[in-house]
This record gives structure tokens, sequence and C-alpha cells, in this order.
């Protein structure tokens, strides 16, 4: 059977199928996008930049950007905190001049513990899920299975998936997985042992939508609510050369993130983020500070007000990057959406 080429824009997102990435997928861009499943988030984001390779080539990321202009990938957690694969990536240069956050969705999350069928409690010596599950599910995992080894898998349907292919000789103990119901459902072979087993009901999970430059058209299905943000890289300009050599670089990027943030952006601070830098030079960081505009959830309505919005968000953030750089820090803009 041959599959007709759609005319849709390609996401790409966190599989395989039945992932809390494909679900949250699903909930913002319903039929507006062909799915395209990563098997990482790094691949998810890097196949939008580098053709699925650690490559700068301008024409591999040209080719690919083209072909897959948008991804998501999850951002952070209410229960188990920040994503770091994703603020790794944020790190990368290219991210601010070909590759911009132009959106966001929050999926309430819910897991299964899910096994074999026949499988009991009792039995299970290992539960595989992916790092945020592992997190997320915790309590539940000290209180139940308390001897039971956490094994990190790429994904919570990946982890599903693997239950699947283990070959039972070469185990003395079972395995389960921690997945969405929807995700168990998938697979007949597999059984859910019991249901809603994160640490709290609340528990949700918000994700970035990624554009492969800024002014790429959003999907017809997929609507950005106010309020407004915008995401500020903030770096040393020269960490190296500093003015009076008693302050370590560190102390001077903190000065300089909480002493121009407020004042040069003017808008209130709803995240920052800290992560090592990409250089060589030993606790030289990086923050990501994520703004709120707002006056915007007041404007929800006429598209005239939303550009007009954007554009003054535009220009605010310009004149605070300049303002960043005369105080010796770089800024980049990641996003306004
Ligand atoms: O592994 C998945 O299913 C993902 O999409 C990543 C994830 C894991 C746990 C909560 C939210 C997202």
């Amino acid at each position: 059977m041959t599959v007709e080429p759609t005319s849709l824009p390609k996401l790409a997102f966190l599989g395989p199928l039945g992932s809390h990435s494909h679900q949250c997928a699903q909930n913002g861009f319903g039929p507006g996008v062909e799915y395209v499943e990563r098997s990482t988030i790094t691949g998810t984001l890097l196949l939008c930049h580098f053709s699925g390779q650690w490559q700068m080539s301008a024409e591999a990321f040209k080719a690919v950007s083209d072909e897959i202009p948008f991804a998501l990938i999850p951002q952070e957690n209410s229960l188990y905190g920040t994503v770091t694969d994703t603020y790794d990536l944020l790190r990368l240069p290219e991210v601010g001049q070909h590759k911009f956050v132009r959106g966001e969705v929050t999926l309430s999350v819910r897991h299964c513990l899910v096994v074999r069928r026949g499988v009991k409690l009792r039995d299970i010596g290992r539960v595989l899920s992916h790092e945020q599950a592992l997190g997320q599910c915790a309590r539940f995992l000290s209180t139940n299975l308390p001897g039971a080894a956490r094994i990190k898998m790429s994904s919570t349907s990946a982890a599903a998936q693997a239950l699947l292919s283990e070959d039972k000789a070469d185990q003395l103990t079972e395995s389960a997985a921690l997945c969405s119901a929807a995700c168990a459902k998938m697979h007949p072979e597999l059984e859910i042992l019991q249901e809603s087993v994160q640490d709290s009901n609340t528990n949700c999970t918000r994700f970035y939508v990624i554009g492969k430059s800024l002014d790429v058209k959003l999907p017809s299905t997929f609507h950005v609510t106010p309020p407004r943000h915008a995401l500020v890289r903030m770096a040393l300009r020269n960490p190296d050369m500093a003015p009076d050599a008693t302050v370590h670089p560190r102390n001077r990027l903190v000065q300089l993130v909480l002493s121009t943030l407020l004042a040069t952006f003017g808008l209130p601070v709803t995240r920052i983020d800290r992560r090592p830098s990409l250089t060589d030079v030993p606790f030289e960081d990086v923050y990501m500070v994520e703004l709120e505009n707002p006056m915007s959830a007041l404007s929800v309505g006429a598209e005239a007000d939303v550009n007009l919005l954007d554009s003054s968000m535009w220009s605010r953030m310009a004149a605070g990057v300049k303002q960043v750089e005369a105080a010796g820090g770089d800024a980049t803009v990641l996003g306004i959406w």
C-alpha cells in the first residue's frame, strides 16, 4: 500500500505513538499537522535543526527546516520540574537564530502501572519509564515497589513496548512500565495493574512548540492563547575578562541577570533556569528567562490588537537585549508567543 504525501506541515514529537508528547500534540494540533515520531527529545529538535545529525551545515538545516517546520518538546512538569534535555537544547546558538519557541501546550498527565498480562505486583523487580514519569510517580514506587529498580527509557511508550520484547527466560523477576492508559490499551498483551499512580492528581506537563523560523505560519488548528510570553537566553560576553579579578564570573553573571532583568525588559519574570554553558570554562553558566506580558490577557480577540501587542513586545525585547549587551552580557530572544 502506498501512503499519499499530505500537504500538511509536519510536526516532530517524542514517540513512539502513545507517548504523552503524542497525546499533547494531538490536543494542540488535531488534524492540522502530519505527525512525525522521533525516538529522543534531542532527536525531535535536532531533526529540525541538523537533519538528524550533529552538523552545522546551513544546507542540511535549510533542507530539514522546510521538511519538518515544527516540533513539540516537554519543557517542565508541575511535580518533577524542568526537563533538562530541553534546556540543554535551548543553549544551542542556533536557537534564537533559526529556531524559535512559537507556542505552548499544557497536558494533564496520568500514569498507569502496566505489565504483561498475568504479572502480579509482587513479581515486579524493575519499573521502566521516562525519567520524568519515574520522578512523577516516586512516592507510589517507594511505597508499593520499594525494592524495584527504576530504569530510564527514552519515553513512556518506549517503556511499554519494551515489556513486549523482553525475553522472559533471561529475567528472574518481571518488569512493569509507567505509561498512559491510552498507550497501555494500544497493546492487547499488556494489562493495567493500577491507574493514576502519579504523586498528585493535579500533575501536568507544559510543552514548547518549536518553529523553524519566527514567521513560519502556525498550523491553522493551533491557537496561541494569552498571556503572551517571551524567552530570553542570557550569558556573560567575556567571562575570562573580569574587570575585577576578585569577582568570579558566575557572580558577575548572577549580578548581571538580577540587576538587568526587571528594569531591562520591563515585564514580569515567570521562570529563571540555569544550565552550564557550552564553553569549556568551568562553572560558566547560561540563564533562560521567561517573561510574561500581563497586558496581553486583557486584549483577547481582535487580531489587530494581537499584532500590535506582538510588535510592542518585540521592540521591548530588542531594547532589553541592547541594555544587557551594554552591561557586558549577551542576550538572545529565543521566542515570543
Ligand atoms: O515519555 C513520554 O511519554 C513523554 O512524552 C515525555 C513525558 C514523560 C512524562 C510526562 C510528560 C512527558
